[in-house]
């Protein structure tokens, strides 16, 4: 079977780069085009000399139509609005489209649902191993230790460059603890907290974000009970544990019929 063909959007990013690098080094999957928006200085560069890997004659475009039109998938670390515009781009060409891209609103998620009609959509707040494990280990520890006995809080910290707060994955982390307690995490969270907030609400879940440096990310679950306290944690050293996953995802995707997918799916953590 020949490899892959995989589109990178946001090839320049920093997770683009990623990608293009992580894509070159996996069997089965090769670099079919590169994108960036229009009026990007990296129009026309080599996406392979950008990543720091060397020329691989894949020169960085503004067309994702043609793109996708020639391609098996796309991966996808960019924004919301242009991922929202890619997942229509996806379905047309009935391709595989994996989103990394985070910060979405419901609305957002709404379109890419209805994208994943007619595309194989993967999408999550986070690819790597480690924290989609971590997802499961939450969802048990919430389920094991009740709200009358534990406070959950999720506390993330990110480099000094990131936009969108609290990050995917403490929501995705959030989300499980919700899952294990059985409850609505939109009803039940509390996402900022400032000023005389009076005591804290029991069976709430808090988040806390922290941004500075070049910190990759750190995400953090915290079980707080009277007199102890666990916590579940996982630290990101390296981009290409995310790159790593979003291949994974795409090979396993391709072929399935078309439908909105997790990494839980994917790694077989469902
Ligand atoms: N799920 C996961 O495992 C992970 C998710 N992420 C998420 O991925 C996203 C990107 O992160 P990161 O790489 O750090 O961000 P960057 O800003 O470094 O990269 C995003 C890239 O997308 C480009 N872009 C924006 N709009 C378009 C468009 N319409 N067409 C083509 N390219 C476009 C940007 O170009 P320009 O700068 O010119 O606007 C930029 O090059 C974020 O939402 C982040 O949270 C990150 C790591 C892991
Ligand atoms: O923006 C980032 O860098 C990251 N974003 C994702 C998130 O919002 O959780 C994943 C990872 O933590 C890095």
């Amino acid at each position: 079977m020949s490899d892959m063909g995989l589109v990178v959007v946001g090839a320049a990013g920093r997770m683009g780069q990623t990608l293009i690098r992580t894509i070159h080094s996996v069997p089965g999957a090769k670099v079919s085009a590169a994108i960036e928006r229009a009026g990007s200085p990296h129009i026309g560069r080599d996406a392979g000399e950008l990543a720091g890997i060397g020329i691989i004659n894949v020169p960085i475009t503004d067309d994702p139509l043609t793109a996708f039109a020639k391609a098996d998938g796309v991966l996808d670390f960019s924004t919301p609005a242009a991922s929202v515009e890619f997942s229509g781009y996806a379905a047309q060409a009935r391709i595989v489209h994996v989103i990394g891209t985070t910060g979405c609103s419901l609305e957002d998620d709404a379109a890419i649902a209805a994208a994943a009609r007619h595309a194989t959509i993967v999408k999550s707040g986070n690819m790597s191993l480690g924290v989609n494990l971590l997802a499961v280990l939450v969802e048990q520890a919430a389920k094991a230790l009740g709200p009358d006995d534990f406070d959950i809080e999720v506390l993330e910290m990110h480099h000094r460059h990131k936009v969108d707060a609290p990050s995917g994955t403490a929501l995705l982390l959030g989300q499980a603890a919700a899952k294990g307690r059985g409850i609505d995490l939109a009803e039940h969270s509390v996402r900022v907290r400032d000023g005389h907030t009076g005591a804290r609400e029991a069976g709430s879940i808090g988040f806390a974000t922290l941004r500075g440096g070049s910190v990759v990310g750190d995400h953090s679950v915290i079980l707080a009970g009277t007199g102890e306290r666990i916590t579940l944690s996982h630290n990101a050293e390296d981009r290409s544990i995310f790159a790593r996953g979003a291949v994974k995802a795409a090979l396993w995707a391709h072929g399935k019929k078309p439908g909105l997918y997790s990494m839980r799916d994917v790694l077989g953590l469902s």
